[in-house]
């Protein structure tokens, strides 16, 4: 599978882009890492790519589809930097998690997610296990695209060695295309296979190749 995403522009405030003609494409088999500064708009291009955003001109197209006008379950799924602010406060777990697709079991438990967590809210969980159930809920059984925005930031060091290591055994297995944005250049370069760096300038950059605007380019 193919994911566009098709000259993609959006502001918050009318008139002022923080994204322009943004141009690139993934496929399924592909780690690429989103490069670019702090506020530059890494986290609303996560989000415009997994459909909660739509861009005000421009598509993201999975196999030619336009993912905003697709019905049901979303194949391109985003896990969140805060988990808090991805789950409903007032749901057990066992409810947030029953959201989405249906779930494996492997997941729940190559994530290290405790059968007692399921009955509590998301209050009575520390952030590392709710993030890990944001990861579980993520990976349904058709997601295709997972975009992964800073997910193991407030990890520890045995924590996020743990989950990034049955991410990518997951997606790789069922080859799942995945999009990473780190500001860890180490956890970057261990897992990209490839990075797209936004650039105000130049529109997108591939491996260090200069684009123009409205070009794509697979490397
Ligand atoms: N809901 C919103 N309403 C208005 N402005 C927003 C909103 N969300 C983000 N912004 C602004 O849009 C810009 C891009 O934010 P975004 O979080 O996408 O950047 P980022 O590249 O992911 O940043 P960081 O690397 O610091 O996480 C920032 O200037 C931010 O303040």
């Amino acid at each position: 599978m193919i994911l566009e995403a098709k000259g993609i522009s959006f502001g918050y405030k009318k008139g002022v882009n923080i994204l322009d003609q943004v141009q690139f494409t993934v496929e399924s088999h592909e780690r690429v890492g989103i490069v670019a500064p702090s506020g530059f708009g890494k986290t609303t291009l996560c989000q415009i790519l997994a459909g909660y955003i739509k861009p005000a001109s421009g598509q993201v197209l999975l196999d030619r589809n336009d993912i905003h006008k697709t019905q049901g379950y979303c194949p391109v799924q985003m896990i969140w930097q805060h988990p808090e602010k991805a789950v409903n406060p007032r749901l057990r777990m066992k409810d947030i998690i029953g959201e989405g697709d249906e779930i494996e079991e492997r997941i729940i438990n190559g994530l290290g997610i405790e059968r007692d967590w399921f009955h509590r809210f998301p209050r009575e969980l520390s952030g590392g296990e709710m993030q890990r159930f944001c990861i579980a809920r993520a990976l349904g059984k058709r997601t295709k695209f997972l975009i992964a925005d800073e997910i193991s930031t407030m990890l520890d060091l045995i924590t996020q060695s743990q989950i990034w290591n049955f991410l990518l055994t997951e997606v790789t297995e069922r080859k799942i295309g995945l999009i990473v944005v780190t500001h860890s250049n180490p956890l970057m370069e261990r897992i990209a296979t490839r990075q797209v760096v936004l650039d105000t300038q130049l529109g997108v950059k591939h491996h260090g190749a200069s684009l123009s605007c409205g070009q794509s380019q697979m490397t």
